[in-house]
């Protein structure tokens, strides 16, 4: 038996930064490119189980994980040893080891008392979007084909620390994914079906916890609710939800993973709010990413922000709760379909941007930025607006175009011509906003992937 899941990147259209904060929210994207995780039960006839699970990422050089898990006393929860590989050097995937311990301890909380948890297989693959770096696989192309239903992938033919990320949120996708795996495959569908909205909510919860456990810190989280629900207006949930959980092998670990996972804890509960209703891709349009090939230190520019806003309390409320307004109009026009009013919208927003940035003295829209986003949207018909996404600075840029050939194809003449011209090296990525989260998929789908 299999079972595969997958789980699409992110895109922050509007609201990063105050989506740190309760108080606003912030416009979410999930995205085409997805992170595909598939468990493999193993064939045990021919002698005793030991209890290891093997995880592998065969687009990667050296990527292959082996663990041993055993249930602690105490409702500690499932111990997450990782063994010494024979042939490769011992490598850590803090965010692989993180989802297998919190999915497993959860997963044992819920499974009757006398059921073990079997070894299995766990392969990932990722839409080649994720990462720059031209495939070494020529069998490959750049996303799962559909015409014929079978996926695709390359091989990168680097090492996972070795390889360019494109800033679409892979490990989000990846925990996202992985936990969805392990959930669908271990309980049996009447306990866990990503089709019922209650079962979605535990993913994102357990999703939630065991990626801010393995980045270390507690951020707004809407990289991961756009890997769970995909596109939507996302309210963060209050960060001491999570730092009620503890330790891992603690006594009652267990016990408090299940209660803040299911939310049935008396003491702690969950104040995310996610809402598809507030926004949408217009018909006939299509959210399309640009890689701008230089990239942003994100936290320490977090750290500069928030450092002005707590200097400027009121200035930056101010600034805040402006553009809290014009993300909500970006908003609702693209879910009304108001298309006649978006490129106002854009531009209001990226007005109180640049303020930030300059408040704040972060190249937020950096000015190389401005120039692109004004060039591309006065330049090439059908590109309604864009802005910097996220965090901003040098990562990316985000635009609204027509979801034409025509307009496709100047975009692409338009962005080597700046290349050309020195401008800046910026590509358009093959990953486009999409409205679907994390989903169950058809694991023959994948039988004929080669790499
Ligand atoms: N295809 C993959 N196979 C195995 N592990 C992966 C894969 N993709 C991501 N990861 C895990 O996620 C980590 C990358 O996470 P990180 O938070 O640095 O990047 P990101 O989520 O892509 O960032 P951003 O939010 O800027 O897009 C990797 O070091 C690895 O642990
Ligand atoms: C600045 C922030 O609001 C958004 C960062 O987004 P990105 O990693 O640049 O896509 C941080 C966060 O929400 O965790």
């Amino acid at each position: 038996m299999s079972t595969a899941v997958s789980a699409p990147g992110k895109v922050l259209l509007a609201g990063g930064y105050l989506v740190l904060d309760r108080e606003y929210t912030g416009l979410v994207f999930g995205l085409s490119a997805r992170i595909h995780v598939l468990v493999h039960n193993i064939d045990s006839s021919a002698g005793e189980q030991l209890s290891e699970i093997r995880v592998e990422s065969p687009q990667f050089q050296d990527a292959a994980w082996n663990y041993g898990y055993r249930l602690a006393g105490e409702q500690g929860g499932v111990g997450v040893t990782q063994l010494e590989e024979a042939t490769t050097p011992i490598s850590r995937n803090p965010f692989v080891e993180t989802a297998l311990l919190y999915g497993l301890t959860y997963i044992s909380k819920v499974l009757p008392p006398s059921t073990t948890i079997t070894p299995t297989r766990i392969t990932i693959f990722a839409d080649n979007d994720y990462y720059s770096h031209s495939p070494s696989s020529s069998s490959s192309t750049a996303t799962p084909t559909t015409t014929t239903n079978q996926k695709s992938f390359s091989n990168f033919g680097v090492r996972l620390q070795d390889a360019h990320k494109t800033g679409l949120g892979s490990s989000a996708a990846l925990v996202t994914a992985f936990t969805g795996a392990l959930l669908s495959h271990y309980l049996p569908s009447s306990t866990f079906s990503l089709n019922r909205p209650a079962c979605r909510s535990i993913l994102h919860n357990l999703s939630q916890a065991s990626h801010c456990a393995a980045q270390g810190k507690i951020g707004s989280g809407f990289d991961v609710a756009a890997a769970v629900y995909g596109t939507c207006v996302y309210r963060r949930f209050s960060p001491s939800i999570l730092s009620s959980l503890g330790e891992p092998g603690t006594a009652g670990f267990a016990t408090r993973v299940q209660e803040i996972v299911e939310d049935t804890s008396s003491s702690v509960k969950w104040d995310t709010t996610i809402s598809k209703d507030d926004v949408s891709i217009p018909a006939g349009m299509a959210l399309v990413m640009c890689d701008v090939d230089c990239g942003s230190q994100t936290v320490s520019m977090v750290k500069k922000v928030l450092e002005w806003r707590s200097k400027s309390p009121e200035e930056s409320k101010a600034l805040w709760d402006e553009l809290q307004l014009y993300n909500e109009t970006l908003g609702t026009s693209l879910a009304s379909s108001s298309n006649s009013a978006l490129p106002a919208a854009f531009a209001a927003i990226r007005t109180r941007i640049r303020k930030m940035g300059t408040e704040s003295g972060v190249p937020i829209e950096p000015e190389e930025q401005t120039l692109l986003l004004d060039a591309v949207t006065a330049g090439v018909d059908g590109v309604v607006g864009g802005v910097v996404p996220g965090a901003g600075g040098y990562d990316a840029v985000v635009l609204l175009v027509k979801d034409d050939e025509v307009t496709l194809g100047a975009l692409d003449v338009f962005l080597k011509k700046w290349k050309e011209e020195g401008k800046g090296n910026v590509k358009l990525l093959g990953a486009r906003g999409e409205l679907e989260g994390a989903r169950l998929e058809d694991v023959g789908e994948y039988a004929g992937v080669a790499l």
